[in-house]
C-alpha cells in the first residue's frame, strides 16, 4: 500500500499571494495540502497534521501566532532566496528547519537587473507610449537615453547575484566595479574583470549606473541614503533589485526630484506595492516594477520543485539541502 503523503500548509493557489496552479501540482507530489484559508477556519482538525509549511514569495510572514498552531511542524521552506520576511532565530528556536531556494533564482534576477538597467537608460518604456501615441509625428528629444556599452556599472553585494549581473555587464562592455564585505577570489575578479572597491563611497563616486544586490539585512536596511546618493553622479542611474528597504526611499524621492541622480529603476519597493499616492509614482525619472525578478516560468518551477525537496527532506529527518541556519 502506497504510504500517505505528509501534510503540507501553503498560502493559497491563485490569486495575489498564490501558487500558480501548475506550481501547486509540483508541491502535490510530495504533499498533501491545506491552505491558509482552511486552517484558519479550522485549526484543530488542520493543525496537528501539518508538517511543513510552504511560502510562495509574497506570503504573509510565518507569523508566531500562525506557527502555534502547527504542533507537528518540522520545516519552513520558503521559495527564492530573500528569507527577510522570516524571524528564523524564533522558528528555529521551535526546533522547525528553516530552507530557502538560492541558486535557481539567481540568472532570472539578474537577467531583469539588466532589463531594468538597459530600460531605464535608454527610455524604452517612454519610447513605448510615444509608438502607441496617434499623435506622434516626431522623436522627442526627451527620448534621448544615455549610453549602456562602455559605462560603469557598480554591484553593491556580488554573492551569486551579483556576480551573475557583473557576467552579464561584461558584454555590453562595462568597466565593473563591486563593493562586498568580502572580497572575491582574484580567479573570480579577472572573469569578469571586476575591480573591488573596498569603500562603497568610492563605487558610488565612479558608478554610472550603481546596482544593489545585498540581501535585506539589519547592516543593509538604510544603506543607500541621502549621503549614499549624494555621493553618485547626476549622471548615474541606481537599479534595486535587493529589497525596498535597503534603499532610503525618501532620500531616494529628493535626489530624483532635485537632479542629484539622474534616474532610478526598482524592481523592490518598501511597501510592495506602494501606496497609489507614494511620489516615486508620480516621477518621470523613475520605472518600477511589481518584484518580478524571478518570475519566468522556469524560474518559480525550479524554485517551487527546490522548496518541494527541501521540505520533504526535512519531514523525512534527512539533511535540508538549503537549510538556513541564521539570518
Ligand atoms: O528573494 C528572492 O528570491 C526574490 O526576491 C523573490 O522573493
Amino acid at each position: 500500500m502506497e504510504e500517505e503523503k505528509p501534510w503540507a500548509l501553503i498560502s493559497e493557489v491563485g490569486g495575489e499571494f498564490g501558487y500558480l496552479e501548475e506550481l501547486a501540482d509540483i508541491l502535490k507530489q510530495h504533499f498533501q495540502l491545506v491552505c491558509h484559508r482552511e486552517l484558519l477556519q479550522n485549526p484543530a482538525l488542520h493543525g496537528p497534521k501539518i508538517q511543513a509549511l510552504l511560502m510562495w514569495k509574497y506570503c504573509p510572514a510565518a507569523e508566531p501566532a500562525l506557527l502555534r498552531l502547527l504542533p507537528s511542524l518540522k520545516v519552513v521552506a520558503s521559495a527564492g532566496v530573500g528569507i527577510d520576511h522570516l524571524d528564523v532565530p524564533f522558528i528555529r528556536g521551535l526546533g522547525v528547519k528553516v530552507a530557502n531556494t538560492p541558486g535557481v533564482v539567481s540568472n532570472a534576477t539578474a537577467d531583469m537587473a539588466m532589463g531594468l538597467l538597459l530600460a531605464s537608460a535608454r527610455k524604452i518604456l517612454e519610447g513605448h507610449q510615444i509608438a502607441l501615441d496617434p499623435r506622434t509625428t516626431h522623436i522627442p528629444q526627451s527620448l534621448m537615453g544615455v549610453e549602456v556599452t562602455g559605462s560603469t556599472l557598480g554591484v553593491i553585494g556580488m554573492g551569486e547575484i551579483g556576480y551573475k549581473i557583473a557576467q552579464r555587464s561584461k558584454g555590453f562592455e562595462m568597466k565593473i566595479l563591486y563593493h562586498n564585505r568580502t572580497r572575491r577570489s582574484v580567479e573570480a575578479e579577472q572573469e569578469v574583470e571586476a575591480s573591488y572597491c573596498e569603500r562603497l563611497d568610492e563605487l558610488l563616486r565612479r558608478s554610472d549606473f550603481v546596482v544593489v544586490a545585498v540581501k535585506l539585512t539589519s547592516d543593509t536596511t538604510g544603506l543607500i541614503g541621502h549621503r549614499e546618493l549624494s555621493l553618485m553622479k547626476p549622471t548615474a542611474t541606481l537599479v534595486n533589485i535587493s529589497r525596498g528597504q535597503v534603499v532610503d526611499q525618501d532620500a531616494l524621492v529628493k535626489a530624483l526630484q532635485s537632479g542629484t541622480i539622474r534616474a532610478a529603476a526598482l524592481d523592490v519597493t518598501h511597501p510592495e506595492p506602494l501606496p497609489r499616492d507614494h511620489p516615486l509614482l508620480g516621477l518621470p525619472n523613475v520605472l518600477i516594477t511589481p518584484h518580478i525578478g524571478i518570475s519566468t516560468y522556469d524560474t518559480a518551477s525550479r524554485m517551487v520543485e527546490k522548496m518541494a525537496e527541501n521540505a520533504a527532506a526535512a519531514v523525512k529527518g534527512l539533511p535540508v539541502p538549503n537549510e538556513v541556519k541564521s539570518q
